[in-house]
């Protein structure tokens, strides 16, 4: 393939309900797509950076920065492309692995769209759709909370996890056991909102039969998670921290985690994420798919991501609706619990026209 082309495109999608985490409140999502034009076809990528760097230190106006400044041009710069050059290509650029990621995914879309190939089976997909859970922000009220998990049962989500941050951690999850059971798979996850010092209330979480515990400490502070694990039962399961397959490789040998939250944008792309999967895997460590409230562009690749081997617990791969009243791709419908795995060339899905243009605010193509 011969790179002809590269758009970034801005789209703002209003989210169905305001979604608070322990580092703040998501009610729009602030979007960067890239498309990448070549002499044969086209693929599309999503950025899964934040408006603000609060999940990790990438933001979008940085990521869309960095692609037509460093990025871009590195590519352009190839005598050859293709998705297995991309890494290489970028690897003397330090850090930036939301738009790495991105980019990656667009040529890795163009690529398989071009041998006619979908993304599941170039990933080593076994399953031809995927069991679903979701992902529950922390609410104003036990009550509140209640009656959200109550309607995504109702829709069938098989797993649900809690949003939990000091002072809504143990009073919310005993009242969804008590309301809902000891059969409902549930989680917490608290994006790094504790320290050490809350050993005790994270073990006052123990009696509830929680699958895992994500992300209670900094993501920098590996071995405070392996001090954890010495206090607490719930296996510990790392997001923020594991940003690489060697990251993986060494939070997995110090006794940091048993459980891996695998995200392709926080990892630098599909291809990272696979790998991480691969390194989980030779330590008979599960893992299960991440989300950044992806649009179906990013929701159909990590629906494909969650179809393999090891990815035997529920991830946070939700319907469109879970956040948006219209996806920008053909909605992503949960049935029975499931989500289908695409099955055409690439993501095997791409942008409706008139849903992106209604959500685009910005489109620029980068000079090659
Ligand atoms: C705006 S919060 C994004 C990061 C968060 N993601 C989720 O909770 C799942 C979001 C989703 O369903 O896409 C996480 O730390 O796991
Ligand atoms: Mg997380």
């Amino acid at each position: 393939m011969k790179l002809t082309g590269v758009e970034l495109r801005r789209i703002r999608m209003p989210l169905v309900a305001p979604f608070r985490t322990s580092f703040g409140t998501e009610t729009t999502r602030d979007v960067l797509l890239v498309r990448v034009v070549t002499d044969e076809t086209e693929g599309w990528g999503e950025c899964v950076a934040m408006a603000a760097p609060l999940y990790s230190s990438e933001y979008v106006w940085a990521a869309a920065d960095v692609l037509g400044r460093f990025l871009v041009p590195a590519l352009a710069a190839l005598p050859r492309l293709d998705a297995a050059a991309v890494a290489p290509a970028l690897a003397p650029f330090r850090g930036h692995r939301m738009a790495k990621a991105a980019l990656e995914m667009a040529v890795l879309d163009a690529e398989l769209r071009e041998q006619g190939r979908p993304l599941a089976r170039e990933l080593g997909a076994v399953r031809d759709s995927v069991p679903c859970g979701v992902s529950v922000g922390i609410m104003d009220s036990v009550g509140e909370l209640l009656d959200t998990v109550g309607g995504f049962l109702e829709a069938g989500y098989v797993r649900i996890k809690l949003k939990i941050q000091p002072g809504w951690d143990v009073e919310p999850v005993r009242a969804v056991r008590e309301r809902f059971g000891d059969d409902v798979l549930l989680q917490v996850d608290a994006n790094t909102a504790y320290t050490l010092a809350d050993a005790r209330t994270l073990a006052g979480l123990d009696p509830f039969g929680l699958l895992l515990i994500e992300q209670p400490l900094d993501e920098d502070d590996v071995l405070g998670h392996a001090e954890l694990a010495k206090v607490v039962t719930t296996p510990i399961c790392l997001d923020e921290s594991i940003v690489s397959a060697r990251a993986a490789a060494d939070a997995i040998r110090l006794g940091a985690c048993r459980i891996v939250n695998i995200k392709p944008g926080r990892v630098g792309g599909y291809l990272e994420a696979r790998r991480i999967h691969d390194v989980c895997a030779a330590h008979g460590v599960p893992v299960w798919c991440g989300g950044m409230l992806e649009t179906g562009l990013g929701r159909a690749a990590n629906v494909a991501l969650a179809a393999l081997p090891g990815f035997v617990l529920p991830g946070d791969t939700s319907a469109s609706d879970r956040y948006y009243r219209t996806d920008i791709t053909a909605p992503f419908v949960l049935a029975e619990g499931h989500l289908p795995v695409p099955a055409g060339p690439g993501l095997g899905v791409e942008p409706l026209a008139d849903e992106l243009e209604a959500v685009t605010v910005g489109s620029e193509w980068v000079p090659l």
